[in-house]
């Protein structure tokens, strides 16, 4: 090679060089976004490795103490706007519909996966479309549907405190987050499928298909944020790059990936093989309504066979039936929805009140006073106010749901900071739930935050920034159905049994990329209340 060809080359490869050195930097966006405060990025990786590190429930508290109320962290190339008072918090989540398309290796798939997912409920950012499938979930939560659930739940329940007698009778510590994670998804499946999932069954025989059923959900909901494929950090670092990354993936696929891929088929699978049967019975019964359907609202059993009836919005695809595909959403969705965010709840009530055992003590004599051999119905619940503010309490210290994930519809003004239309927005309801400026205390148990009448009862304007459930068009659906699944269980289970933490576990070490979790799960031996 001459001199001058290799100085060329040379030439070349510095250019190279200063350019990606420079993309590293994101000069134009970094300057778009310059008023926001925040913990400085680092060169192509933003703060995406603190955060993966720390996770981003306890990152955005820490940086919350620093940067105050609204602050930006970097998820690689990507600027997002941190919220973390409920005032701006309720403003952005009712201004702005639409959540941003998560990074994680959904954002990876192709084809009809991704419109699978793209289309569901938790992220078409089609309005119209959206409010068509809402009003298709709603009536499987009017109180109609709600009361017959309650049996459903109840049996859930019975399930569950068996087992737990059987480790109480052994003395054995268990991880008390993925035997409720059974109950879950024993109560979901019931309730929306009307088929028994069996994964609270100990019987090798059914236990095989319900536990790789339970195993597919952990799956998703554990490879939903940017820990997962090796694919997805090249995306984090250069968006640009994702249609080449897409087809790169699809060829090489990692094992993290293939585990995703084959999670998804697996409750894909189930709920198709549910919808085949259901059409089978529409089919054969005419259309008519199953069994003990209640007049308005849908009966347990039956959320599948109301969506293969249901049609749209007369704005949406002329008020046509769902289509297959948007049945297997909404069942897929239900599922999700209705599995790890539950028992994630219930297992942090009972974590905190394991911890605490003064309030647990306080909890026990409700319940007794309720009736230590009585099924609580819906309406029961209304009468134990302590186990109903436990649970709350509990969702204020660690909400599975810890951000509604937004993204800037038009151009906002944020507390007078210019917002760019598009831009990723994190209500970080882990944030606002444990704002010392709001809440004396904020770190500490104490369910009397939520007793009427209690020297210690939230004020108004705690009470208005406490939103587990989020806020606006896109709050949960599933609220008013996960309230009575987890106050049934947890009646259900302090009428028998009572838990002593393992130790080691304050503070408990928590995961959160998706849905908040604990890390390792939540370790408790089980004991068996005395019978008076
Ligand atoms: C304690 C349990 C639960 C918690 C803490 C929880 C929390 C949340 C949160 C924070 C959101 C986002 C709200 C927003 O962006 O403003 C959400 C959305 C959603 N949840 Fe839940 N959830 C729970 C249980 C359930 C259950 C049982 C179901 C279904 C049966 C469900 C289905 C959904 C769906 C479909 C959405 C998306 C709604 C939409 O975009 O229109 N969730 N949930």
């Amino acid at each position: 090679m001459s001199t001058d060809s290799f100085a060329i080359w040379l030439l070349g490869l510095a250019a190279l060089v200063s350019l990606v050195f420079l993309y590293g930097l994101h000069p134009v966006t970094r300057w778009k976004y310059r008023q926001f405060p925040g913990p400085p990025p680092t060169w192509l990786f933003g703060n995406i490795r603190d955060i993966i590190k720390k996770s981003a429930y306890h990152y955005y508290i820490e940086q919350a103490q620093v940067y105050g109320k609204l602050f930006k962290v970097w998820y690689g190339a990507t600027p997002v706007i941190v919220v973390t008072d409920a005032t701006l918090g309720r403003a952005v989540n009712l201004r702005n519909p639409n959540r941003h398309t998560a990074i994680g290796p959904a954002t990876i798939l192709q084809g009809k996966d991704r419109i699978f997912e793209s289309e569901g409920i938790l992220l078409t950012k089609d309005r119209e479309f959206h409010r068509s499938i809402r009003n298709a979930w709603n009536p499987a939560f009017f109180s109609q549907s709600l009361e017959g659930y309650a049996s459903l739940m109840n049996s859930g329940a019975d399930g569950l405190v068996r087992r737990l007698a059987q480790s109480a009778a052994k003395s054995e510590e268990i991880d008390i987050w993925r035997t409720l994670g059974d109950m879950t998804m024993a109560v979901v499946g019931s309730a929306s499928f009307g088929v028994d999932f069996r994964t609270q069954s100990e019987s090798s025989e059914s236990s095989a298909e319900a536990k790789e059923l339970v195993h597919a959900a952990q799956t998703i909901f554990q490879q939903g944020g940017a820990a997962g494929s090796m694919w997805v950090p090249i995306i984090v670092m250069c968006p640009p790059l994702l249609p080449v990354v897409r087809q790169l993936a699809m060829y090489f696929p990692d094992k993290k990936m293939l585990n995703l891929m084959h999670a998804r088929r697996t409750l894909k699978d189930t709920c198709e093989a549910l919808l085949r049967q259901v059409r089978q019975q529409i089919a054969s019964s005419n259309g008519a309504a199953p069994a003990g359907k209640p007049e308005r609202g849908v009966a347990p059993g039956s959320f599948l066979h109301h969506l293969a009836t249901a049609k749209h919005h007369p704005s949406v695809r002329n008020g046509d039936d769902f289509t297959d595909m948007e049945i297997l959403q909404q069942a897929f969705g239900f599922l999700l929805g209705g599995y790890e965010t539950t028992a994630s709840a219930l297992g942090f009530t009972i974590y905190s009140l394991a911890a605490n055992p003064d309030k647990a003590a306080k909890l026990m004599q409700e319940v007794d006073a309720f009736g230590r051999d009585r099924e609580p119905g819906r309406l029961d619940i209304e009468q134990l106010p302590y186990v109903q503010a436990c649970f709350k309490e509990a969702l204020r210290l660690f909400p599975p749901g810890h951000i509604a994930i937004r993204e800037a519809v038009e151009d906002l003004d944020l507390d007078g900071h210019f917002v760019p239309k598009g831009t990723w927005i994190h209500v970080s309801i882990c944030g606002i739930h444990r704002d010392p400026k709001v809440w004396g205390n904020p770190d500490e148990y104490t369910p009397e935050r939520w007793v009427e009448g209690s020297p210690l009862e939230a004020t108004d304007a705690q009470k208005k920034a406490f939103m587990p459930f989020g806020d606006g068009i896109r709050a949960c659906v599933g609220k008013r159905f996960a309230w009575e699944e987890a106050l049934i269980a947890l009646i259900r289970i302090y009428q028998k049994i009572d838990f002593k933490l393992s130790p080691g576990q304050v503070p408990l070490a928590v995961r959160s990329p998706f849905t908040l979790g604990p890390s390792k799960g939540i370790f408790v031996t089980p004991i068996l209340r005395v019978e008076e």
